[in-house]
């Protein structure tokens, strides 16, 4: 008797240290490849839109890699190698080349960068390539930017690139316009119903547009949990502070004063010293008052196409990371609940005051206990909101806003509306305005 309950129980304890083990692995696993994984952003948009052009303001400013799949291709093309006849043919011809091909162009390009932040412009261009991307590089990109422009501007634009391509000419322009609706726009779709997608209006002059993208790339910095050291350097004199500013990240990466794996296993993120005193707060001047929000010019503007999975419809927790990268600052929210009381005629919901739920730092990350213990109290109230949103016995949908930023801003001009049978949040284009660094 003695014998077998030996014989059992050993193999039960080997298979539980086994699997032990192999959780550890897995999280081990996880949590390196977090730290190591590049930070994509996918550009896109017609041919002419102004991908290319952006690429390199944003590169310069915020220094970013600039891997452009055409440009990859092009110099593919003229290095005289075996695929050069094919993709010149293609390209010529407006239509897209094989995934393999430039995704292991990209692949290259990406492993020999030095850089970990990377903009990869005029990628993805159909499914194949996205999924090709997906099973060679292994990695989702994190943001993708569209540059949305009418047809009749990009063809203007194209006609007067003037940089001798094979394809800028109107009759290979009208193909590839085709090629953008019917193969691109899905891809586009594709990471808007994921809540990736910042869509752009390109229409206005290089520095307007830029004007736009600015504040998203700014608000990247506390994307995913991964402290990204996105500072703007507009002009050589900021390099310097720039190398000071990767030194600093590299020390601490290196040291226990690591932005993500800290000694202290409760602190948020990991972050060991963040819970410290500070040791020069006597001496150190008092912090300066956040700089004013702009306000929103153009509210009645489209919504952005952010669509975000509603955690809160699932019950499951609830996060900064469910909202889009724009929204992740470490900024206090605020989310206000209108319940229209009950119709009464003619058909007129009656607004309740709304209330006022304000969510103080800390901020939470990607890693699942942050994601589940910060903000809890946002998602408590989304929990028990959920429900009530989805089947109580509420005549008309209920409406959340969810806004950022000290002091709480007009309700109006930067929201998310919640739309339930829709399933999802749109963020209207206001929103991005509070980003403005
Ligand atoms: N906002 C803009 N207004 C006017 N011309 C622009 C603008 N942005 C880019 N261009 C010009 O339009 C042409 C196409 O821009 P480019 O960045 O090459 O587009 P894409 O990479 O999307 O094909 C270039 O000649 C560029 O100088
Ligand atoms: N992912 C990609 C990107 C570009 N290309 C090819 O390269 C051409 C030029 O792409 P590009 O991004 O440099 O230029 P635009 O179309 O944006 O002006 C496309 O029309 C395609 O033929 C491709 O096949 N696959």
């Amino acid at each position: 008797m003695k014998y077998r309950i030996t014989r059992t129980k050993v193999p039960n304890v080997l298979r539980f240290m086994a699997f032990f083990k192999t959780v550890i692995a897995k999280l081990a696993t996880e949590a390196t490849s977090n730290r190591c994984n590049p930070f994509i952003t996918f550009v896109l948009g017609g041919p002419g839109s102004g991908k290319g052009t952006q690429c390199v303001k944003i590169a310069e400013t915020f220094r970013f890699a600039h891997l452009s799949a055409g440009d990859l291709l092009r110099e593919e093309m003229s290095s005289n190698s075996e695929n050069g006849t094919m993709i010149h043919d293609i390209i010529k011809d407006g239509k897209i080349v094989p995934s393999e091909i430039t995704v292991n162009l990209l692949r290259k390009a990406i492993h020999s960068s030095g850089n970990h932040k990377f903009l990869i412009d005029g990628f993805p261009r159909n499914e194949e390539n996205r999924i090709a991307f997906e099973r060679i590089v292994g990695v989702e990109p994190d943001i993708v930017l569209f540059f949305d422009c009418p047809e009749e501007e990009m063809v203007k634009r194209v006609l007067n690139r003037n940089q001798g391509r094979v394809d800028d000419n109107i009759d290979t322009i009208k193909k590839r316009l085709e090629v953008f609706k019917k193969l691109n726009l899905p891809v586009i779709d594709y990471y808007s119903a994921k809540g990736k997608v910042c869509k752009i209006n390109a229409v206005g002059t290089v520095n307007e547009v830029f004007e736009k993208v600015k504040p998203v790339l700014a608000a990247l910095r506390y994307c995913e949990g991964r402290i990204l050291d996105i500072h703007e350097s507009s002009s050589s004199s900021s390099s310097s502070a720039a190398a000071a500013v990767d030194a600093a990240t590299r020390y601490h990466n290196r040291t226990k004063h690591s932005l993500t794996r800290g000694a202290t296993p409760g602190g948020p993120r990991g972050l060991d010293w963040a819970n410290q005193p500070n040791p020069f707060l006597p001496s150190s001047p008092p912090s300066p008052p956040p700089p004013p929000l702009s306000p929103e010019p153009h509210d009645d503007s489209p919504p952005l196409p952010l669509r975000l999975p509603p955690p809160f419809l699932r019950r499951s927790p609830f996060s900064r990371l469910h909202l889009p990268p724009p929204l992740r600052l470490p900024l206090p929210l605020r989310l206000e609940v209108h319940r229209p009381l009950h119709l009464v005629p003619p058909r007129q919901p009656v607004q309740r005051q709304p209330s006022p739920h304000r969510v103080p730092p800390p901020f939470p990350t990607s890693s699942p206990l942050a994601t589940t213990t910060l903000l809890s109290s946002s998602f408590l109230f989304l929990f028990f909101l959920g429900p009530l949103l989805t089947q109580g016995p509420l005549p008309r949908a209920p409406r959340l806003d969810i806004s950022a930023g000290p002091p709480p801003p007009p309700i109006s001009a930067r929201r998310l509306l919640l739309h339930p049978l829709a399933g999802g949040l749109e963020v209207r284009r206001a929103c991005l305005s509070i980003l403005q660094p």
